[in-house]
């Protein structure tokens, strides 16, 4: 078996609980996206994420409104849209800085980070949410400041999650060999999409998600399960 030089890490469902993401974090942008868009809505790189949430829905001048009200239908239905989680995690920066809460990581996540760090492996984030949310959510862990840890992040402007393409990219910018990467997740088309661009997966499942008899990839429990 080919050694693990690098770990890159999803966030909801792997460092992170689910609930964390879609109980605060969501509901918080959800009441704060019309009056962030009226307020913001000339800054240039806000005016550049709504005219790409439009393009997306294939809508070219539509008013601030309806694009006001296709942003929050995407975040009632978990829409994985880079224009969305951009124009997120402008918002949630507000929150973070206001103490309104600290992001959710797993108990055990930041030994097992410091430990591998020691161990001279290299780490990064690969998430839905964008570049700057995934600063922001380690910056203010419950955890403490867990940006330390890292050596780079990645979205969705690299690709979607599900796409092979999207993790040899990946491997690509980090300057490793797929076989010697690590990508680590709870999704499972994920993995599969990690595997194929010939990265090693480690599937976590988290209590009380039931673990299969056999499962697709490596699974855990918990970081503190994972031998590399
Ligand atoms: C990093 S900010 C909040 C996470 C988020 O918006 C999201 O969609 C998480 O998706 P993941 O790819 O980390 O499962
Ligand atoms: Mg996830």
């Amino acid at each position: 078996m080919t050694v693990i030089r690098t770990i890159v890490t999803d966030i909801e469902g792997t460092t992170s609980s689910i609930s964390f993401v879609k109980d605060v974090l969501f509901p918080y942008a959800y009441k704060r996206l019309p009056a962030f868009i009226e307020t913001h809505g000339d800054k240039p790189e806000v005016q550049h994420w709504l005219h790409e949430a439009a393009k997306e829905e294939g809508i070219v001048e539509a008013p601030r409104q309806e694009v006001i009200e296709l942003l929050l239908h995407w975040i009632r239905e978990d829409r994985k849209s880079t224009a969305l989680k951009a124009l997120q995690g402008m918002i949630w920066q507000e929150g973070y800085e206001g103490g309104d809460y600290q992001a959710h990581v797993y108990p055990e996540v930041s030994a097992a980070l410091h430990a591998w760090r020691a161990d001279g492996l290299h780490l990064y984030v690969y998430s839905s949410g964008s570049v700057p949310a995934q600063k922001l959510f380690f910056r203010y862990s419950d955890a403490g400041d867990l940006t330390p840890m890292f050596s780079g992040y990645f979205d969705t402007e690299t690709g979607p999650k599900r796409e092979r393409r999207s993790y040899e990219l990946i491997a690509e910018a980090i300057g490793e060999q797929p076989a010697h990467i690590l990508f680590l997740s709870d999704i499972v088309e994920e993995l599969d999409a990690a595997r194929d661009a010939g990265l090693r997966t480690g599937w976590l499942l988290r209590e009380p998600l039931e673990m299969p008899d056999a499962p697709r990839h490596p699974a855990y429990r918990s970081f503190d399960d994972i031998v590399l």
